[in-house]
């Protein structure tokens, strides 16, 4: 957390920012380029203001509790809400102009209520609440407090360039820290303050931002040089650009999505990256996936989901969503599932992944695939858990096709 206030003018950019993403619905990382932009700010100072919008989003209903302000009112009562953070986090109140005072003697019988309602404690919708309830059970609470913390930095060594040691010293010499990640290889953890996105290591593609939890996914996929893949809800290449430091930029790799934006991203990606062996396709409709019947070694299926596991990174989107969406994606997941496996060759593996941890969208989705596609055979699945690895949730099966049909 800070060791200082924020000033009043970072103070007043951080109200501006919650009342775009609260009040027009803006997405966050959307919100802070559009306030960012023009803007002469130290990087150090760019940190703290993201590190106060992402805490006040985390936990939302408790701020807006304890400072009796609702989300939409940010405009005209955020300086109350601004000045309710700093006293929660033991910091003298930032010396705006015109601000809105705090009883501190309510504050405090708030807090003590707040203490006894561990959902609203932990910055959680009640939806949100019952949905994870639900579905996980015992584990749920854990889960619940986990997506609280802030969400650490990862990036991943692009091994088409260097190794994970040359990456480490070559950004201890541009002032950035990093530490291994126990259990991901190509994953480092950044621990100093820096701005990485202005490094040599970057802009000679080096390196990318992952989540460790993400880096895994890709690397359950076990693609090897000279095989046929298919990355098919690519996006803008996050996971394919790690599966082609695995096949070290031999075979193919067809990276497809539904948008075509997302798909251009990823091109400029993979030659700052140097992944030759990236081929972009849109999915036009169903005979772009028939042309490919059988035809891959490997498949991966990272499907839209509704990112319930990455709730620490984005923490906006659990004040957008609603319980609502939840069966239209789940919906979407079982035809993903279902057409897309066609793909696969006989011997070939499928991997399916979200970046949820609501069984729902995960193990149940695999189950009711394998109960009715007998021609596959399931090999492992793992639930990444926010709460045991300190990582970003994600869920991964592997599936193995065993026959044509
Ligand atoms: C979870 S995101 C993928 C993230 C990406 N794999 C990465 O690692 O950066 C899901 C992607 O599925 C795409 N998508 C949505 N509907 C789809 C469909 N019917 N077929 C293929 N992709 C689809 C979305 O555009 C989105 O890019």
């Amino acid at each position: 957390m800070l060791n200082s206030s924020l000033s009043p003018s970072s103070t007043e950019l951080v109200i501006s920012i919650l009342d775009l993403v609260l009040k027009e619905g803006k997405p966050l990382d959307r919100a802070y380029s559009q306030h960012f932009s023009g803007q002469q700010l130290e990087s150090t100072e760019l940190g703290r203001i993201t590190l106060v919008t992402g805490d006040i989003l985390r936990r939302l209903n408790l701020y807006c509790y304890l400072s009796d302000v609702k989300p939409e009112e940010m405009s005209r009562m955020g300086s109350r809400l601004l000045n309710v953070w700093h006293l929660f986090n033991n910091l003298p109140l930032p010396k705006m102009q015109y601000a809105l005072k705090v009883d501190e003697d309510e504050l405090a019988t708030r807090i003590a209520a707040a203490k006894e309602q561990p959902a609203l404690w932990d910055g959680c919708p009640d939806w949100l609440n019952e949905m994870g309830a639900a579905q996980l059970g015992d584990r749920w609470p854990a889960e619940r407090v986990a997506l609280t913390l802030p969400a650490k930095r990862f990036i991943r060594v692009n091994t088409l360039k260097c190794t994970r040691d040359d990456l480490a010293k070559k950004l201890r010499n541009e002032r950035v820290q990093t530490v291994e990640v126990e259990g991901v290889d190509t994953a480092l953890e950044v621990v100093s303050d820096s701005a990485l996105f202005k490094t040599e290591s970057f802009k000679k593609g080096w390196f990318e931002q992952q989540d460790a939890g993400s880096q895994l996914i890709a690397s359950a996929l076990g693609a090897k040089p000279g095989m046929c893949v298919v990355d098919a809800c690519a996006g803008a290449g996050g996971k394919t650009l790690s599966i082609s430091s695995q096949m070290q930029g031999k075979g193919r790799l067809l990276a497809m999505d539904v948008e075509q934006w997302k798909l251009d991203n990823l091109k400029q990606r993979a030659r700052r990256a140097g992944a030759h062996n990236v081929e972009t396709r849109i999915i036009a409709s169903s005979k772009t996936i028939k042309r490919l019947k059988m035809t891959a070694d490997r498949v991966l299926l990272d499907v839209p989901c509704s990112g319930l596991g990455v709730l620490k990174r984005n923490p906006d989107a659990k004040w957008r969503d609603t319980p609502e969406r939840l069966p239209i994606l789940v919906a979407l997941q079982k035809d993903i599932l279902q057409s897309y496996s066609r793909m696969v060759k006989v011997g070939g593996m499928l991997v399916y992944a979200t970046c949820s941890i609501m069984p729902e969208e995960n193990r149940d989705q695999v189950d009711a695939f394998l109960a009715t596609n007998k021609h596959f055979r399931f090999v492992e699945d793992e639930n990444i858990s926010p709460a045991e690895t300190g990582f970003d949730g994600f869920y991964y099966a592997k599936l193995e096709r065993i026959a044509e049909a």
